[in-house]
């Protein structure tokens, strides 16, 4: 690029240069011209005048080629002698004189191939052009070098007047014929100076253009590569880390696998994800969630070697690739055995981000190459499919792949495929579970549970399923389904009047759904497209919810509570179960969770801890459901104990919606 934009400049300067040397040549070309015009138009005028006399004293001899015109030479009454000047004569006055016609240093000079005067013999130039004017050249110019510098000359022919033939007509000249030449010689070097002050200017200003584009290349250059690397950056790297992302990894892990198939060489693939970290992410936020990544993952690149590759994949999902480890699988297994475990010493500890003391474990799934995969996505696979496994087990674990997992993963792809579809192919079904009063066993609504009529698993719970939507971000669209399919059927309901309407119907809803922005607007839409009255519906949320932004939360149930909307907390106890919300957010009931049901009142813990929900609930003016009751025994330590309504299947399951008409009665 420089040496571009210094050839550009160079031929640039190069051609100006020469421009203003043609430029000084043009300009002594008119200069000459001009003065062959006007020498023709005084010889012309003294000619039309039939010469001039001029005083024989001032130092003008008698013309010897007139000596034979009578009058030539006169004396005026005065006593003045005065002698006849032709054109010629005059002209050459005037040439002799150095008169300079039009420019200073400009000489011109009357010549011909048979001058009368020796004065007026051609120089070997202009014969040279008095002879191309014979041939019909009506101009003949170029550039001489003289002892003075360097000149410009022209010529023009002077053709054969009336007034000529007095002089020249004994030579047989005809009126017309080229007599000769008027040739004017006008040195260049005064104007070669002016050009070199000029060039010396372009020299200059090219100079400064030089430096100025070698400064904008530069700049340019340093910008676009700049650029470029941040491109490279941004192409390869995960920005909250630093470390490779995923592009980046599944190159290397290309690489890693070919060399180790070629080489009969071990590697390993770890893969690792945080336990419970959408619950710190969602709980605290995503700047703290951000800070705790993005010190596990200076822990994390700490422990490994130089060559190890640390990638992350993204959200809490972490890669380690091993190569080299030998060509013996057993030292190679236990080499990565060692290392899991040192990962999970290490890394499974308190992380301090922004005051917070978060304690972090991590599930790790390991896989080893070779042998296990021929293409890296199988054996990224396998490693996912082992970190879930670890997961499955309680986490803070790490877990070797073995074949069996596969078949597991492959299910749980599957079925997120089979969910995208399952919408808008109406295999998505709402159940119904009555909600009861405990003392007088009246149904007082129901909660709607989501089912899904699988066409190959049959019928799927949530269990095995939202996790997977709230994942893929479907359950946008089914919780959506879920609020309009139960006004739906609290309306269908409605419509049948045999019976008294069920007083309300709950929906479950997910922590995604909630935080979308236009929740409000979305549920409202759907009341309002349904003709539902708000005060029917009552939308369960989780602790979690709450708590991830109580302020945020606290606005979108007001909003809604003031269109009578109503609000209950599912799963109370299992979270954080704090009385801050309790105090400020306008819900009006608690679910009691039924893992605490399940052993009561067989189990002290657990007996504490319904008997301490339901009188926080009663100093805070809330209602108490418990879920999960499947025995007398529970309904009565509940309703001994104040707790206003149950569900569960003591008295009876959930149920699709003709069940439940039926079950009504
Ligand atoms: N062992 C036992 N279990 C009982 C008994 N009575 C009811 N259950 C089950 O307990 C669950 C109660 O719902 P949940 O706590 O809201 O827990 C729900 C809820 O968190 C979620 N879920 C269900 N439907 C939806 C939905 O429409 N949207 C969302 N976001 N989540 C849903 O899935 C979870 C599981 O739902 P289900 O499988 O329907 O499971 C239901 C219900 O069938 C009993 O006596 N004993």
């Amino acid at each position: 690029m420089v040496l571009l934009w210094t050839l550009a400049v160079a031929v640039s300067l190069a051609w100006n240069t020469t421009q203003v040397r043609q430029s000084a040549q043009e300009q002594a070309r008119s200069s000459a011209r001009a003065s062959i015009d006007k020498d023709i138009n005084y010889r012309g005028l003294i000619a039309d005048l039939g010469g001039v006399y001029a005083r024989i004293d001032a130092g003008v001899e008698p013309n010897p080629f007139l000596a034979h015109v009578p009058g030539r030479d006169v004396v005026t009454t005065g006593g003045a002698r005065l002698t006849l000047l032709n054109s010629s004569y005059f002209m050459r006055l005037i040439h002799d004189r150095e008169l300079h016609i039009a420019s200073p240093g400009l000489r011109g000079h009357a010549t011909s191939l048979h001058p009368l005067r020796a004065a007026n013999a051609p120089d070997p130039w202009e014969r040279a052009g008095l002879e191309a004017f014979a041939q019909g050249a009506r101009e003949w110019s170029g550039v001489e070098e003289s002892p003075d510098g360097s000149v410009f000359r022209l010529m023009r022919p002077r053709l054969t007047t009336t007034a000529c033939l007095e002089c020249h007509g004994h030579q047989g000249y005809r009126e017309g014929d080229v007599l000769g030449g008027i040739s004017v010689t006008v040195p260049l070097e005064p104007l070669y100076a002016q050009a070199r002050e000029r060039t010396l200017v372009f020299g200059l200003g090219h100079g400064f253009l030089w430096l100025l584009g070698i400064g904008g290349l530069t700049l340019g250059y340093r910008i676009l590569t700049g650029k470029e690397e941040d491109l490279t950056r941004a192409a390869f790297y995960d920005p909250l880390t630093g470390l490779p992302n995923r592009t980046l990894f599944m190159d290397r892990l290309e690489q890693a696998l070919l060399r180790a198939q070629r080489h009969n060489e071990r590697g390993a693939l770890f893969y690792l994800d945080l336990d419970r970290f959408k619950h710190i992410n969602d709980s605290l936020g995503h700047s703290i969630g951000d800070g705790l990544l993005r010190q596990v993952a200076t822990a994390l690149r700490g422990l490994l070697r130089e060559e190890d590759t640390v990638a992350r994949l993204g959200g809490d999902e972490f890669v380690v690739l091993l190569t080299g480890l030998g060509s013996d699988p057993d030292a190679a297994f236990l080499h990565t055995q060692t290392l899991a475990t040192k990962l999970l010493q290490h890394l499974c500890r308190r992380y301090p981000v922004d005051g917070h003391e978060l304690y972090v474990s991590i599930s790790v799934g390991i896989t080893l190459f070779p042998e296990n995969a021929h293409t890296s996505q199988d054996l990224l696979k396998q490693a996912d499919a082992a970190m879930y496994e670890a997961k499955d087990r309680g986490g803070n674990a790490f877990h070797f792949y073995v074949p069996s997992l596969q078949a597991a993963a492959d299910l749980r792809l599957q079925m997120e495929n089979d969910l995208r579809s399952a919408l808008e192919n109406g295999e998505l079904v709402l159940y119904y579970q009555p909600q009861v009063d405990s003392e007088r066993n009246q149904v007082l609504g129901a909660e709607a549970l989501l089912r899904w009529e699988h066409p190959g698993h049959g019928l799927t719970h949530p269990d095995d399923f939202i996790h997977i939507a709230e994942e893929t971000g479907l359950i946008l669209a089914i919780g959506e389904w879920v609020i309009r399919e139960a006004c739906r059927q609290i309306r269908a309901w409605d419509g049948e009047s045999s019976r008294r309407p069920l007083p309300q119907v709950s929906v479950n809803v997910s922590p995604r759904q909630f935080r979308q922005p236009d929740f409000v607007q979305r549920v409202k839409g759907i009341l309002a497209e349904t003709g539902v009255s708000p005060g029917r519906i009552v939308l369960e949320l989780t602790e979690r919810i709450l708590l991830e932004d109580m302020e945020g939360a606290a606005e979108r149930i007001r909003e809604l509570q003031a269109i009578g909307a109503r609000f209950c907390i599912d799963d109370f106890g299992m979270g954080y179960s704090s009385l801050a919300y309790l105090k400020n957010l306008p819900v009006e009931a608690l679910k009691i969770d039924r893992s605490f049901v399940r052993d009561i009142p067989t189990d002290p813990n657990d007996v504490a801890i319904v008997e301490t929900i339901i009188a926080m609930a009663w100093r805070f003016g809330l209602k108490v459901i418990a879920e999960g009751v499947e025995t007398e025994e529970q309904l009565h330590f509940l309703a001994a104990r104040g707790c206003d309504a149950y569900q569960g299947h003591l008295h009876s399951h959930a149920m699709p919606a003709v069940e439940f008409e039926r079950h009504l009665g």
